[in-house]
């Protein structure tokens, strides 16, 4: 379990900056909620933290690491190992069955993780128990989002990433996700969720405005 520590972080496209000096804490088993109008940034800030995007000063802490000074090696091991995504448009690979899309979570980390891993119990924890051979693309909006909320669960990431993970969903599947986010966020895993909506921001436990 690691908390996870931006420190005096600055990010500018050409001469509109985006934050200067930004500095939050996110412990272990928190959620932040990212907010502020479009075009302020929330994404960006993902991507620093999740090393797909670069800060012009500053540094992102998990525990006592200083993962923006490690080396392209270890930013992607980094980003295989301890990483988990969530995009409002479930960013799952449509064309394989839900059982694939959770092991590619676990793929590069090799068999023993695969043989380990009890992708049962995640399909069950998210209402998808025995649907393991169902193509994504013939899954709803909710039930992709349920896809990828299992494969958080078989990876146990230490930081996810959230980036309007309700924005395509109605309000039930939305506490859905939400709920599932916090039970997950519970067992150790520090939450960023970015997003527009005062009902997500509910489920958090700090609020980030970016202006
Ligand atoms: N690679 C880039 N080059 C130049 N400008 C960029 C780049 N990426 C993002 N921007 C700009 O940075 C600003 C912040 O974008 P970002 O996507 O982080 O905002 P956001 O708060 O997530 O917006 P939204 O709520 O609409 O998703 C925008 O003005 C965007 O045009």
């Amino acid at each position: 379990m690691s908390n996870i520590v931006v420190q005096e972080a600055t990010k500018s496209f050409g001469d509109k900056t985006l934050y200067a000096n930004l500095s939050i804490t996110v412990p272990a088993g928190q959620m932040m909620a990212v907010m502020g109008a479009s075009g302020s940034g929330k994404s960006t800030l993902l991507n620093c933290i999740g090393l797909l995007d670069t800060l012009d000063s500053g540094s992102v802490w998990v525990g006592n690491e200083n993962i923006t000074s490690l080396s392209a090696e270890g930013q992607r091991k980094f980003r295989r190992d301890s990483l988990g995504y969530m995009f409002q448009n479930y960013a799952l690979i449509e064309n394989a069955s839900i059982q694939e899309n959770l092991e590619v979570a676990l793929a590069a980390q090799g068999k023993e993780a695969l043989r380990k891993a009890d992708f049962n119990g995640a399909l069950e924890r998210v209402g998808l128990a025995g649907r393991n051979k169902e193509k994504v693309y013939s899954l709803s909006g909710g039930e992709q989002q349920r896809v990828a909320l299992a494969r958080l669960i078989v990876k146990r990431p230490t930081i996810i990433l959230a980036d309007e993970p309700t924005g395509a969903l109605d309000s039930a599947n939305e506490a859905m996700v939400m709920e599932e986010l916090r039970a997950i966020a519970a067992e150790g895993t520090a939450v960023f969720v970015a997003t527009h909506s005062h009902e997500v921001m509910r489920f958090c436990d700090t609020v980030l405005e970016l202006y």
